[in-house]
């Protein structure tokens, strides 16, 4: 296995305008954490230049035209442009969106080509990114495509962690978007993930009902009794630790959540009010059951304070030490299965 300072840590700046580059930069401002891996800045020195400017930042990078200049120990900014970027902190520009783009396909590509080895993703506007090449509402759609694999937002902090039935989908479409097809893949996803992610060999995991209080019985709704509950229960019954539907609204609140290794709640909002807060700031959002491991902070691109130097850092620290331990549990698991124990035989 590699040693921890040679795992290639490649980082898309997202939209410039927000706060990406500061959180970004003020991580790795910090030299000690260079002993843990190596990080690739997929920009350009002139921009990431401004930008230790702007905030004033003691820090030293290597520009490099090509993956293979990569030096272990310092921070590499690969040039992903040449033009002069015009930076206005707070602004929706869809000229920066096409930045964040560039940066995020120059990334995926080193991540395909093993030229990087984990993906972080500063945070981007989900409105300037849209253009002919771009039509995805987010990280996890794109990456879904470009990886394959059943891509899962799995949202973590230490013991917490939540997964979606569905992501960036309008409310008015959830239900007809929850089938049974659609609960045995996600579920089937974050199973595997808590085993091979997070080295949890028999995970418990409790899914959340689409209507209030799981519907009463028909009395709001018929989706978790004639989808959910039927679903989950054939899923039990092969054998997965799978419980619910529960009702969403004192889920939380009971401390229930405690009970399980990964709790699936049935849309965006449901899922993530609760996850950002009780993470309080730490979260990161995971996406799982692709061939690569990404990560992101679990907050987007907070112009109001963009440019300022109060955007708080401990949310995209958070996920580049897990893509990092993500990474390192994936490689010994992928040893492991290398070389099964094998029983030995009794002599007769
Ligand atoms: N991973 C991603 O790319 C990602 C994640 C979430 C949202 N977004 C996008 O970001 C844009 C803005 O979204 P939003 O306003 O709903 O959420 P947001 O997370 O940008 O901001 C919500 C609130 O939290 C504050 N905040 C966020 N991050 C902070 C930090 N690190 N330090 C201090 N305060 C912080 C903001 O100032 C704001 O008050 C949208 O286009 C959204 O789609 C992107
Ligand atoms: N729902 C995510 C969050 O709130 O953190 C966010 O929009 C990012 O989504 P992608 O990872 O798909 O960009």
């Amino acid at each position: 296995m590699r040693k921890a300072e040679n795992v290639i840590v490649g980082i898309s700046i997202g939209d410039l305008n927000g706060i990406g580059g500061e959180i970004v930069l003020k991580t790795l401002e910090d030299v000690r954490i260079l002993e843990f891996f190596t990080p690739v800045i997929f920009a350009s020195v002139k921009t990431i230049t401004f930008l230790k400017t702007h905030f004033e930042l003691d820090i030293n990078f290597n520009g490099i035209n090509s993956l293979d200049q990569i030096i272990t120990g310092k921070i590499n900014v690969f040039n992903v442009w040449n033009d002069r970027v015009n930076i206005n902190f707070g602004q929706e520009d869809p000229v920066i969106g096409e930045f964040a783009i560039k940066s995020l396909f120059a990334a995926t590509k080193a991540l395909k080509e093993d030229a990087i080895d984990v993906l972080v993703t500063a945070p981007i506007n989900k409105h300037t990114i849209q253009s002919e090449d771009f039509k995805f509402p987010g990280h996890t759609d794109y990456l879904a495509q470009e990886l394959g694999g059943d891509s899962l937002m799995f949202m973590i902090c230490n013991e917490l962690r939540v997964g979606l039935l569905t992501d960036h989908v309008p409310v008015k479409d959830i239900a007809s978007h929850i089938t049974p097809e659609l609960i045995e893949s996600k579920v089937n996803t974050v199973y595997k993930s808590l085993q091979k992610d997070f080295n949890i060999r028999r995970p418990k995991i409790a899914v959340l009902g689409i209507n209030p209080h799981t519907g009463d019985n028909g009395v709001i709704g018929n989706e978790d009794d004639e989808i959910m509950r039927p679903t989950l229960k054939a899923l039990n019954e092969k054998g997965k630790l799978v419980y619910g539907p529960y009702a969403a609204d004192s889920f939380f609140g009971s401390g229930n959540y405690k009970n399980f290794d990964a709790i699936i709640a049935s849309y965006h909002d449901q899922g993530l009010i609760p996850f950002k807060t009780l993470s309080f700031g730490n979260g990161v959002n995971y996406t799982a059951g692709l061939s690569k491991i990404r990560t992101s902070p679990d907050h987007g691109t907070a112009f109001e304070i963009a440019g300022k130097g109060e955007a708080n850092i401990n949310s995209f620290k958070e996920a580049v030490f897990l893509a990092l331990k993500l990474y390192h549990n994936r490689m010994e698991n992928a040893e492991l299965a290398k070389n099964p124990l094998v029983t030995p035989q009794k002599k007769i």
